[in-house]
């Protein structure tokens, strides 16, 4: 173990180039963080600065998720690791520098362990056999182990001496859960979940909150940078206490359950139903009582908010690799929050959304990468809107007929122009396309009448028709 701690964060690894979860094996970790900052500056140029990314304090070992597919060489051998890149053959992995250690022995141990207890690993060509995969994941803060071992079958053998025999040589484990795969798939886990020993899931601690986590539910694999990750969004999301707030694609309520102590109320919303349930019992033990969590389609949870007319001030997304959809992004805009915090972990359809995003409203304020994946090519970024609300740059009458009062050649005030508009055309114009066609017959108004607060805004501008009736009214007070 120790050896392995002293590898140099630029040493390749052995299993490089047959394993292809590390692209930028060998290369030092500044550089890396070098590169994903240029690619991250090229790819979200459009929408302004990014900040500079925020790096790991140490880039090894920080997985606490550690997943590995058992099987046979040719010979007979028990093999466990990864699958090679693009194929189904099996990579056999003794040591990763990116995976937790104490998760990574367990699976040799139980690599170990199969032969006397006769287990035999799954084929995947014939269907026959029994192990498919273990999947380790350790609390980082609490020490707590859950060890998931995928079956083809319910059944395992000796299953109590098996689990004694593991637990001997790990005591730190603190349950094992056997998972029932028996499908053709290359899903790793089946649905069906029986508790062999300890309680069937295990708790972390993020932001100063505890966490349950069950072996099917989404956790975030590098709880050290999760914590930077989370404390940006809660930076970015400028709560006050007052807020209805979302928390979409909320896995077990981390996110929602961090701002919640910041907000009025909170509103998690989730696909996966083990999740969820983590989420509500996550509440309880925080003894957190505005939250509430919905078991259901982001999107299409969204469309219901937004056709029943709720009002939601800030809204958190955290959508998995491939992105949000249509339907949760044109109801954001339809909800109109203030703030929106997009959390990503696939820079690409975060751009994709983005795109959507400002072209619908919102402008990107901030935007933060966090590397939370090491020696991989891949970065998780946190990016914040604001809405743009062209009304919010438009002063009140009184404001304008004060500050306006200036020119000499003021006749009517706002109000009468309004009047006579009214009066005359039937139609209701506002102080803002009043001031536009004002400046626009070289009456001078206040300098900064309604001009947009910030470049990006939208401002709408005055119609033919009512430009017209304006012009009208303009001259019926001998005003041009
Ligand atoms: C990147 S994870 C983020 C989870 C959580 N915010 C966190 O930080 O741990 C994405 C989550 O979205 C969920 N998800 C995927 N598709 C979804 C959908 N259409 N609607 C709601 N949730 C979804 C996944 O189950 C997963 O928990």
């Amino acid at each position: 173990m120790e050896e392995r701690k002293s590898k140099s964060a630029s040493a390749v690894c052995s299993y490089a180039k047959k394993c292809g979860g590390c692209q930028y094996q060998g290369m030092e970790y500044a550089a890396q963080l070098k590169k994903k900052q240029k690619e991250m500056n090229k790819l979200l140029k459009d929408f302004g600065h990014t900040e500079p990314i925020i790096g790991m304090k140490d880039p090894l070992h920080y997985r606490n998720k550690v997943h590995a597919v058992f099987g046979r060489t040719r010979k007979g051998e028990i093999v466990s690791g990864t699958y090679e890149a693009g194929t189904h053959k099996i990579v056999n992995i003794d040591e990763c520098i990116i995976e937790d250690q104490i998760s990574q022995s367990i699976i040799h141990t139980i690599r170990g362990l199969l032969k006397s207890f006769k287990i035999k690993t799954y084929d995947e060509d014939t269907g026959y056999g029994l192990l498919r995969h273990v999947l380790v994941r350790r609390g980082f803060a609490t020490g707590q182990v859950m060890v998931v071992l995928v079956l083809a079958s319910p059944i395992l053998p000796s299953k109590n001496n098996f689990v004694k025999a593991l637990r001997k040589e790990h005591p730190e484990i603190s349950t094992v859960v056997l998972n029932v795969n028996d499908k053709k798939t290359s899903m790793v886990l089946g649905e069906r979940d029986i508790v062999l020993y300890g309680k069937g899931y295990i708790e972390d601690i993020l932001c100063g909150c505890r966490f349950r986590i069950s072996p099917q539910s989404f956790y975030q694999v590098n709880p050290v940078q999760t914590e930077r990750l989370y404390q940006t969004a809660m930076d970015y999301s400028g709560l006050t206490g007052k807020e209805r707030v979302i928390d979409a694609y909320c896995g077990i309520g981390t996110i929602g359950m961090v701002a919640a102590g910041r907000a009025k109320e909170v509103i998690g919303v989730e696909l996966n139903r083990n999740a969820v349930r983590d989420a509500r019992i996550n509440a309880k033990l925080n003894q957190i009582k505005n939250i509430h969590f919905y078991e259901d389609d982001a999107g299409k949870f969204m469309v219901a908010m937004a056709e029943a007319g709720e009002k939601v001030d800030v809204v958190f997304m955290d959508p998995p690799r491939n992105g949000s959809d249509e339907a949760f992004l044109s109801s954001v805009v339809r909800l109109q929050p203030q703030r929106i915090v997009y959390v990503s972990c696939g820079p690409d359809t975060l751009a994709r959304d983005l795109k959507y995003l400002t072209t619908h409203g919102y402008a990107v304020k901030k935007m933060q990468p966090v590397d939370m994946f090491g020696f991989t090519q891949h970065v998780e970024t946190v990016v914040l809107l604001s809405q743009q609300k062209p009304d919010d740059t438009i002063e009140i009458d009184l404001d304008l007929d004060e500050l306006d009062a200036t020119s000499a050649e003021l006749k009517a005030t706002y109000q009468e122009i309004k009047d006579y508009v009214l009066k005359e055309f039937g139609l209701k114009v506002s102080s803002l396309y009043i001031s536009q066609v004002k400046r626009k017959c070289g009456i001078e108004v206040g300098e900064n009448y309604n001009l947009p607060k910030s470049e990006n805004a939208r401002v709408p501008q005055c119609p033919k028709e009512k430009e017209d009736a304006i012009k009208a009214a303009l001259k019926y007070y001998a005003m041009i």
